[in-house]
């Protein structure tokens, strides 16, 4: 782990996001909170002093973390602002006097809140607005010392422990309240902006808006190790509930054994489409890991690459309520021992459910998506067409539009290029009615920018998620055509064809006003989603046992595996007789 580490401050070597993924994956299965405290000092303060700082201060701030010299947190987020980065109170005030920044929390709303590793870390990395005689220069990040080894506070430092939370108890999350401390300038990140020693300010990058985005850039690594800690979750819920519906059985046929759990129709059709979409998560985000070591390789900051932010940015949010939708279904689908801490579900619900706002918050990653999407096309298309667009924007979507999809004409319903163009439809009318509903609000009827989108949200979000599932859905047939073993190919191209059959039958009231589907094309549809499910349920023990989770990482009695943090589980082995209440040997009978 710490060579892997070095890697990434020795410039990235070949494939390092990748494989600090596989890496992310294996900690997260272990202990969620464990990839958490990790994710905080290596992703987030290392991310960003490896992305904010130059490489003497990579070198002096980041590779002692890597021979664990020293910890470090990062401390973006405050009590009065959390999405909007923009908004922070923190003041940074530059003192040519002494060449040293002064870090001050000026109100209550400026403290630093739910700081990762707060309580015990030695060093934030702080974002406060940087002050120049007066002048405001945006947010920037700097290298505030917290406490030392010794654990003694810093002068000017208060930290305060946030304790309870719903899950993450491994992760001590904290306020920090800054008094007037100072800092030399070397600890001002100066990648972007940098001072000088009489306080003249300096950035190659002349726009303060892009300047911004470049200093929240340092997030889009962890945003995508975080999509992979919610696959990790969903994995996990997966092989447990796959693995106790193939061994718990519940009612049956008159005067014959009771059948296997996942027999019913509603069993499989409620855990197999959650199979199907970790899988497209997967190769997707490979798929984009891939996109990430090629810029880094190629020399390319992460900070200029908008396209790949808001990729990842909409994984995020689209990984992480997967997640969350489908550890619930695990739940209710191992009945009540699923209910048991024991068998590991519970925790990894508590645990994961803040995926969906940490990192950036799910609506506000989905709006990232947008606005990279809308800047795409109105540089795609110039801002004529748009106006052009308006005039017949109803007929337009209806004719010409689908004419680009002839679909129904020459694909067979429900076939994988009839289900990837009904995704790719279904964006572009949502991309050109919303382009053209904020060209006609803002540049036609001149509305304030805030309001006209605030008013567009539903359709906006709408947007950026036909957009991700359009992307898993390419993602995971591209994976399915260059799968060499004939068997796994057969096997990844129904569950491939199951993930787009359920993306287009959750949509399939959209498509039905949109005369995209007619009401036979829907019936079609939602009887494939059923005879995929029960095809695949099987299948799904090979499937989960593919993940090659390590044992130790499982630890769910109902799925076969002792959890040894509690001794006292219930242990019906997969394909195992069925157990007799008298029968019942607990694995415990030697307490
Ligand atoms: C090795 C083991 C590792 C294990 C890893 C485990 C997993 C990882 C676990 C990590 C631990 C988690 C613990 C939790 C930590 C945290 O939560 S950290 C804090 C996270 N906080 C956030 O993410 C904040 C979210 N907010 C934001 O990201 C931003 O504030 C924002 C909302 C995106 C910014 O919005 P806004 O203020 O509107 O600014 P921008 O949208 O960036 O706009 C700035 C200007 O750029 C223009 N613009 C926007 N998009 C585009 C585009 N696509 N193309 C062109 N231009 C664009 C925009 O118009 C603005 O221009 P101006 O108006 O001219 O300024
Ligand atoms: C366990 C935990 C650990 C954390 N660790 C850290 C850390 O180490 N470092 C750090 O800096 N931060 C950390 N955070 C903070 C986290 O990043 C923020 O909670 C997150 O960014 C959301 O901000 P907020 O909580 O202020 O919610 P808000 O931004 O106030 O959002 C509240 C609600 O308003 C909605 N909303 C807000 N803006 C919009 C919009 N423009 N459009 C539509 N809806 C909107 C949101 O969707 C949400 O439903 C942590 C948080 C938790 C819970």
């Amino acid at each position: 782990m710490q060579r892997h580490i070095s890697d990434q401050v020795a410039g990235r070597k070949k494939g390092f996001i990748s494989k600090s993924l596989c890496i992310t994956e294996l900690i997260c299965s272990a202990d969620m909170a464990t990839g958490v405290k990790m994710g905080v000092v290596c992703g987030l303060y290392g991310g960003a002093v490896t992305n904010l700082g130059s490489p003497e201060q990579v070198e002096k701030l980041y590779v002692p973390v890597t021979e664990l010299a020293f910890t470090g947190m990062f401390a973006m987020t405050e009590r009065g602002h959390g999405s909007n980065v923009r908004g922070i109170l923190t003041e940074a005030h530059y003192d040519p006097s002494t060449q040293e920044f002064v870090i001050h929390t000026p109100c209550e709303n400026a403290q630093k809140m739910y700081i990762g590793n707060a309580m015990k870390g030695n060093y934030a990395a702080v974002f406060a607005q940087l002050m120049i005689n007066g002048e405001c220069h945006g947010p920037h990040c700097f290298i505030v010392p917290i406490r030392d080894q010794n654990g003694v506070m810093c002068l000017g430092v208060t930290a305060i422990d946030m304790e309870h939370k719903e899950g993450l108890h491994g992760v001590d999350n904290g306020i920090l309240i800054f008094d007037h401390v100072r800092i030399p300038r070397e600890n001002l990140l100066h990648k972007f902006g940098s001072v000088s020693a009489d306080g003249q300010y300096s950035s190659p990058i002349q726009s303060k808006g892009s300047r911004f985005n470049a200093m929240l850039a340092a997030l889009t690594p962890t945003r995508l190790a975080l999509t992979v800690q919610a696959m990790a979750a969903m994995k996990l819920g997966l092989i447990i509930a796959v693995r106790y519906s193939h061994s718990r059985r519940q009612f049956g046929p008159k005067n014959q054994d009771e059948v296997k759990i996942i027999e019913h129709q509603t069993q499989y059709l409620r855990l197999m489409p959650h199979l199907a979409a970790v899988l497209a998560l997967t190769f997707t985000t490979r798929h984009t890991a891939g996109l990430m070591d090629e810029a880094l390789c190629q020399g390319q900051d992460l900070q200029s690459n908008r396209p790949l932010q808001a990729l990842v940015a909409g994984l995020k949010a689209y990984s992480t309520w997967a997640n969350v939708a489908c550890l619930q279904e695990c739940r209710e689908c191992t009945g009540g021992m699923g209910f048991m801490m024991e068998n590991r579900i519970p925790s990894l619900k508590c645990d994961s459910d803040v995926f969906v706002t940490f990192e950036g918050d799910n609506m506000v990653m989905l709006q990232v998506v947008v606005r990279e999407l809308l800047s795409q096309y109105s540089r795609q298309i110039g801002k004529s067409m748009v106006s052009g667009l308006i005039k017949s924007w109803t007929s337009y979507a209806s004719d010409s539009l689908r004419t680009s999809f002839p679909s129904f004409f020459v694909d067979k319903v429900g076939d994988l290029s009839f289900l990837l163009k009904a995704l790719s439809y279904r964006e572009r009318v949502l991309q050109r009615s919303l382009a053209a509903r904020l060209y006609t609000k803002v540049d036609k009827n001149k509305e304030e920018f805030f309001s006209a989108w605030n008013s567009c949200l539903h359709h906006v979000t709408g947007l950026a998620l036909a957009h991700i599932h359009r992307v898993t859905l390419e993602q995971f047939a591209l994976a399915v055509q260059e799968c060499q073993v004939n068997e796994d190919q057969a096997l990844l191209k129904k569950f491939c064809l199951l993930h787009g059959t359920s993306l287009v039958y959750q949509e399939r009231g959209w498509y039905l006003e949109h005369n995209y589907l007619s009401t036979g094309a829907s019936r079609q549809i939602r009887s494939q989603l059923l005879e995929l499910c029960r095809s695949v349920k099987d299948d799904a023990l090979k499937v989960v046992s593919d993940f090659n989770m390590p044992p130790c990482c499982i630890q769910a009695p109902i799925a076969g595996v002792p959890n040894s943090r509690a001794p006292w589980g219930f242990y019906p082995q997969p394909e195992s007789p069925i157990p007799q209440p008298q029968s019942q040997q607990r694995a415990t009978s030697k307490l």
